[in-house]
């Protein structure tokens, strides 16, 4: 971020980027050359506008000149339609395949980018830049280089008029070129930030919205209202400045064309009076000179959209270089090879927080461990290294004998479970909660023996909708006991040999969490299951404990291996006791 922020301040912009992005973005081609052929069509229209206007001007009213003039005009209205109705699809065409590139980027980067960048931040890029830079780009695509032929074209024919008149529509050529460059790169600095503060706006509702209930809990909304107001007030000051380069614009744009315009009208007139154009010379060139003005003025902003959709593209170039995960393409496909886990040495830092420090266990195929320790000492941390979301400074983490390293990601992950701690689901129905990531289709008569098999059918038969019943965004609708219930009925049917499990029965109360318990040994009894938790009943439960004391492993062995020897764990015992007999109070 750092990076593109510098960029933003020299306000120079990035060609680097800019071509980057481009590469990417997938361009619908074939619609831009559609829309640039009608767009150098309607140009080539327009040279003779001033030529036939002016024979009309200079008294040619014989029938057969006005029905030419009618025909003519009407072809010049159906070639500017034409070149307006044919940009529209290219723009939103362009708009729609760079969001399919940047969403599909976003699902490949690799975790540890979103540990130093707001996901939430990130989605206004694929809103919001994504779609004007875009829209920008393809309009100087379109309309550049037509605009430059009919620019050239205007003058070789002025200057067969009169070459002082040629002369006459350049004098202020330099002056427009300063312009364009200095307000150019004001542009950018300008976009840049306001697309910056779009981000910020959306990553901030984005949180807030999704935790109404948190911000009403702690009867926060006064303070909720100054920081929404806070944050919309950023992109309040950013519009402003936008609004201060357009008040110069305009300015700066009009004054420019009168002069255009003061200097077209002395230079014609005096060579009106000496007799070197005749007044059909004359009308073409001052409607010529009219045009021309416009024309020069769209090449400028042309430049200026360009230097906007380097703003815009800033950000989206940088998201697009982001480290992508590995495919391991090549490596061996591991599929039906063993389940025994194995942490080997293993430590690991989140940037330059150390979460887990020489770490070594092992968990035999088909056994249960429970992952223990006091927050933060690295029990998430362990499963998303067997998960390979990140990867280990050192050591090495082990699937059946082969490091997940060299396991082709879509392979391990599909051999492993991960139930989290509030077991979150999408939103939809419930038969699309149960089937998500099944990748085939599922008939209902699987669904409901597997949710027999775990339980969650006695659920669902109260349900009148059954399989259809809704399901509100976080499966907010359902209780955390029956989500859990869900999420189980889900792994089954995915057939994951290896099941890691995420604090499974913290937000749940005695009852709810023996069910759990329960469901998933009777459901899971040959997999090899590791559980993150703090819940005594079930650390008796397991085969093994691993126990972990600020990153380190204090422990490793069966309840009885370590009761009454193992420090650490004593604590945790006497933590988790205590714990329990204040929830019976
Ligand atoms: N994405 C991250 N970026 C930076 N530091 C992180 C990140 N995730 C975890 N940490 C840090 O790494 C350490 C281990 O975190 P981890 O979540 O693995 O602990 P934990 O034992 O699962 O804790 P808890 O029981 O509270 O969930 C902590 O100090 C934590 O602050």
């Amino acid at each position: 971020m750092s990076k593109v922020k510098k960029e933003g301040h020299k306000g120079g912009g990035n060609w680097k980027d800019f071509f980057h992005v481009i590469r990417k973005m997938r361009l619908p081609w074939h619609w831009i050359i559609i829309a640039f052929l009608c767009n150098f069509l309607y140009n080539r229209v327009m040279l003779d506008l001033p030529t036939v206007t002016a024979g009309l001007m200079s008294g040619s009213t014989d029938s057969q000149a006005l029905v030419d003039a009618v025909w003519f005009y009407v072809l010049f209205t159906l070639v500017l339609c034409g070149d307006v109705a044919l940009r529209s699809p290219a723009r939103h065409v362009a708009a729609r395949n760079i969001r399919r590139v940047i969403w599909k980027k976003m699902l490949r980067i690799r975790m540890d980018y979103y540990d130093g960048h707001n996901p939430s931040d990130l989605m206004s890029t694929m809103t919001n830049d994504a779609t004007t830079a875009t829209e920008y780009l393809v309009e100087f695509l379109v309309g550049f280089l037509p605009t430059i032929y009919y620019v050239a074209a205007a003058l070789q024919t002025i200057s067969s008029y009169n070459v002082w008149l040629m002369v006459s529509v350049f004098l202020l050529l330099p002056l427009k070129l300063i312009y364009a460059v200095f307000v150019g790169r004001w542009q950018y600095r300008t976009q840049f930030g306001v697309f910056k503060e779009i981000g910020s706006l959306t990553a901030y509702l984005a949180e807030r919205v999704r935790n109404l209930m948190l911000i009403k809990t702690y009867t926060n909304e006064e303070r909720e209202l100054k920081n929404g107001e806070k944050t919309s007030y950023g992109l309040f000051d950013a519009n402003m400045k936008v609004n201060k380069l357009n008040c110069v614009i305009t300015a700066l744009t009009t004054l420019l064309g009168m002069a255009q315009v003061m200097v077209v009208m002395v230079f014609g007139v005096l060579l009106l009076k000496r007799g070197d154009i005749d007044i059909q010379q004359w009308v073409a060139f001052y409607m010529f000179s009219g045009t021309l003005s416009t024309s020069f003025s769209n090449l400028i902003d042309y430049w200026m959209k360009l230097k906007s959709v380097q703003g815009a593209m800033a950000r989206t170039a940088e998201l697009l270089r982001a480290p992508e995960e590995e495919e391991q393409e090549g490596k061996r496909e591991e599929k039906g090879a063993g389940t025994e886990v194995c942490f080997d040495h293993v430590s690991f830092s989140y940037g330059d927080k150390e979460a887990l420090k020489d770490v070594s266990f092992t968990i035999p195929e088909g056994s249960s461990a429970a992952v223990i320790g006091l927050c933060g000492s690295g029990k998430t941390t362990s499963l998303s290294l067997l998960e390979h979301f990140y990867e280990p400074q050192e050591g090495t983490v082990s699937l059946g004998g082969v490091s997940v390293a060299d396991i082709p990601l879509q392979a391990l992950r599909g051999r492993m479970g991960y139930v989290q701690q509030g077991a979150d689901i999408f939103s939809g129905t419930v038969r699309e909660a149960l089937t998500y990531g099944l990748h085939r289709e599922v008939p209902d008569e699987e669904i409901w023996a597997a949710a027999r098999k775990t339980g969650f059918a006695e659920i669902l038969e109260k349900w009148d909708a059954g399989l259809d019943t809704p399901v509100a965004p976080g499966g907010t609708s359902m209780s955390g006991g029956q989500r859990q219930k869900l999420v189980l009925t889900r792994e089954f049917m995915r057939g994951a040999d290896v099941l890691l499990f995420d604090e499974p029965t913290s937000a749940l109360d005695a009852a709810a969490a023996r069910m759990v318990q329960d469901t998933i040994f009777d459901t899971f009894p040959d997999q090899t299951k590791i559980i993150v938790t703090h819940d005594l009943s079930l650390i008796r439960r397991v085969d093994q404990i691993i126990v972990l004391d600020r990153g380190v492993l204090a422990g490793c062995g069966s309840y009885s291996d370590l009761y009454g020897k193992c420090g650490a764990f004593m604590e945790l015992i006497a933590a988790c006791q205590a714990e329990k007999e204040a929830a019976k109070c």
